[in-house]
């Protein structure tokens, strides 16, 4: 199986994640328009979704799927992401899609985070994929600076703007040994929207692909 394919087995496997008659979170990315295209085949079941960007809403809106926002829901059961990468404490670098803020808002109103993944994203150390960090445009250039002294490379997402209006830098050599400390670290600087890491609220549940089938595992 290509790692398209192996995406696709994970996406349809989180279609048994999903409750009857609820209200699913959905995220952002290639692994998680497999799991749309899904879970249009259950529409009738569920009430609707909550999506974590443009792109996933307009996908979801042409399968009919009914689209909630955060005003008129404080909680839902399951949020489906996809990662950049995920390890073994299921703490993960997200945001290479650049949906990384409003995917963190959806978790947080998510009681289970359920991650799809094909198995190249699983790693040791989170770091070797450059970690997204969404800010404010005029702060680009001094959110840099900062990046550089904690050890970071920083480079602009070239043409990028986010659903928020905001820009992409994405810092590259990091090895990030202690993923919570990191993610707490980069949201004090004066300028960040959000960081791509999702340690403090990491997956509950992971659906990893590989050419042995869809492996579902939780956090120890
Ligand atoms: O902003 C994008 C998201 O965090 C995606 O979930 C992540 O980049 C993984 O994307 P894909 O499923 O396309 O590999």
């Amino acid at each position: 199986m290509n790692q398209d394919e192996l995406k696709k087995a994970a996406a349809l496997a989180a279609l048994k994640e999903v409750e009857d008659g609820s209200i699913v979170g959905v995220g952002t990315g290639s692994t998680v328009n497999h799991f749309i295209d899904g879970l249009a085949g259950m529409r009738d079941r569920i009430r609707g979704a909550i999506s974590s960007s443009e792109a996933s809403s307009k996908r979801l809106a042409a399968h009919g799927i009914k689209l909630f926002s955060l005003d008129e829901i404080e909680e839902i059961p399951v949020y489906i992401d996809g990662a950049d990468e995920i390890d073994g404490h299921f703490c993960m670098i997200k945001g290479g899609g650049g949906a990384l803020t409003r995917e963190k808002i959806v978790a947080a109103v998510s009681r289970r985070f359920v991650c799809i993944c094909d198995a190249s994203k699983q790693v040791a150390t989170l770091g070797k994929f450059p970690l997204p960090v969404e800010v404010i445009p005029m702060a680009a250039a001094q959110v840099s600076r900062e990046l550089v002294r904690l050890g970071g490379s920083p480079r602009l997402r070239e043409g990028f703007v986010t659903d928020n209006g905001n820009l992409i830098l994405d810092v590259h050599g990091l090895s990030i040994s202690d993923p919570v400390a990191m993610e707490t670290t980069l949201n004090q600087i004066v300028g960040v929207v959000t960081n791509g890491l999702f340690a403090r609220r990491g997956a509950d549940v992971l659906l990893l692909a590989s050419a042995g089938g869809v492996e579902r595992q939780l956090r120890d």
